[in-house]
């Protein structure tokens, strides 16, 4: 809904550049070449819209999402043809994902890694802070990395892992790693930013 970003309606569907984000981040999807069905969850009561607006910019099945965005990965997965052994889930709100990147995720799932994701290096000092307010600890920022989507799965071990999972994640290679499965990291990509807050759009809006 988008509420960090502020009243307006579904965030896939606020406007970037006079499209909505949920058609910046289709497009770049279809631009990479290992891309080869894209399937996407939409609002429950928005699907005929996200039907209608995704028609002119790239073949896409559209699924009912759920209520959370776990909800909304089970729908779409379910939703992915028998035929595809590789499945990269990805976020509407990092519409100017390049395509560039999707393929370095496809490459390394192909490589042989069963689950693989995107990441930055932390840039800011980060702080463990009490209810109080007050500094508990300066944590080790070298071993943290700030993660990004798409990312990538052998979709047996993504089936497997929503099947298993028990609590809400925010990501889905949270759920793999809770059964288990070793995650592999590469390269992210500063344009792949999660448009979140006001701040986010206006930066994306410079960027576009
Ligand atoms: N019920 C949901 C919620 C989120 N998402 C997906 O998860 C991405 C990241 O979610 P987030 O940035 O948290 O979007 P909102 O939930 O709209 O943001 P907020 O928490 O501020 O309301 C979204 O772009 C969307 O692709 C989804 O598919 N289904
Ligand atoms: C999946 C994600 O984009 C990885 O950083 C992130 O966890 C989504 O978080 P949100 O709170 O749903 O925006």
């Amino acid at each position: 809904m988008g509420v960090r970003l502020g009243p307006g309606g579904p965030k896939a569907l606020r406007l970037l550049g006079g499209e909505p984000l949920l058609v910046h981040a289709v497009r770049r999807l279809a631009l990479a070449p290992s891309v080869g069905c894209i399937v996407v969850a939409a609002p429950a009561d928005a699907v005929a819209d996200v039907v209608a607006l995704l028609a002119s910019v790239a073949p896409v099945t559209v699924v009912a999402g759920g209520a959370t965005r776990q909800a909304s990965v089970a729908a779409a997965l379910a939703a992915v043809p028998a035929d595809f052994e590789i499945v990269l889930v990805h976020d509407a709100a990092r519409a100017l994902t390049p395509p560039e990147l999707v393929e370095s995720v496809a490459a390394a799932v192909r490589g042989g890694h069963g689950a693989v994701i995107p990441v930055l290096p932390v840039v800011d000092t980060i702080k463990r802070v009490s209810d109080s307010g007050s500094v508990v600890e300066t944590v080790d920022r070298s071993v943290l990395r700030a993660v990004q989507t798409p990312q990538g799965f052998r979709r047996d071990v993504l089936v497997k892992a929503h099947e298993a999972a028990v609590d809400e994640h925010t990501d889905d290679a949270g759920m793999a790693e809770r059964i288990g499965i070793p995650v592999h990291t590469v390269p992210g990509a500063e344009a792949a930013l999660k448009i979140t807050r006001p701040f986010d759009l206006a930066v994306a809006e410079l960027l576009l």
